[in-house]
């Protein structure tokens, strides 16, 4: 006969560990690419760039109604998918939340990128190219439009950036160019300031969202920045050509050289 706590696991119901077994099935997968699996893969390799250190940053998935987050101030590089909590988009209620961990800060901003822009992901980096470009912006330009925008062209990278926002959708709401950016587009993406808080960062990442409809980032000030796309491979493109742009106006920037 089966120990009480077998009985419980074979039913599915609601153990003491805060979670029933039916949603453990939420976070176990043999696919490299279930979400669980793919934020753990993920942020070991956006470890290696410098983007997720100190436990800063992060990465988000929407797999149909589910949201997947990993836990808050935890080594983001040493995260198993079992860290992983899962909402659902709809209802905000939380299907599985991992005994003794809180979920990411960033939260609110990534929903905000799910609502609002319709992404599949969600990427923030604490890339110190990000932090950099902000400050150059902040201290170099007087005019306060661009001083609250990173703006570039005729740089190659910037084909890997979508005109529309989250690009899912071949053909735009309003008139909006669809496809990626071309060699002699600007690529615009605006900067926020920072609050003492990450959640407190929300009401300005959504007003930013707003005002720059064709952005598929929001820049934080001496913190970094969220980018997102329709899918992974797309939010993860976009974060790297984003990142090479950063690099490449800063290395700019120190040779004297004007990057638009
Ligand atoms: C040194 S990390 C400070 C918090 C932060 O900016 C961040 O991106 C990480 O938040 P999380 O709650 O996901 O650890
Ligand atoms: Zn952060």
């Amino acid at each position: 006969m089966a120990a009480p706590q077998q009985k419980l696991e074979a039913d599915g119901e609601k153990q003491n560990d805060g979670y029933t077994t039916d949603t453990e099935s939420l976070v176990h997968s043999s696919d490299p690419l279930h979400p669980a699996n793919h934020i753990s893969d993920l942020c070991r390799r956006f470890y290696s760039l410098g983007w997720v250190t100190g436990t800063g940053g992060g990465v988000s998935i929407r797999h149909g109604n589910h949201i997947f987050l990993a836990p808050s101030g935890v080594q983001k590089e040493m995260m198993q998918p079992t860290d992983m909590f899962v909402m659902d988009f709809h209802t905000r209620e939380y299907l599985r939340r991992p005994r003794a961990l809180k979920p990411s800060a960033c939260t609110p901003l990534f929903m905000a990128a799910y609502t609002h822009r319709h992404a599949g992901c969600c990427i923030h980096t604490h890339s110190q190219w990000a932090v950099l470009i902000t400050l150059i912006c902040e201290a170099g330009l007087q005019n306060s439009a661009e001083r609250n925008v990173f703006a570039i062209k005729e740089i190659e990278q910037i084909k890997g950036i979508s005109r529309g926002g989250s690009g899912s959708d071949e053909i735009a709401e309003g008139g909006r160019k669809v496809g990626n950016l071309g060699y002699y587009d600007t690529m615009k993406i605006p900067i926020i300031e920072n609050t003492a808080h990450e959640e407190d960062l929300k009401g300005a990442l959504e007003r930013a969202i707003e005002e720059w409809p064709e952005a598929c980032a929001v820049l934080v000030r001496r913190h970094g920045v969220y980018v997102w796309g329709k899918d992974v491979a797309q939010a993860k493109t976009q974060a790297e050509s984003l990142d090479y742009s950063f690099q490449l106006a800063v290395e700019m920037h120190k040779m004297g050289m004007k990057w638009v």
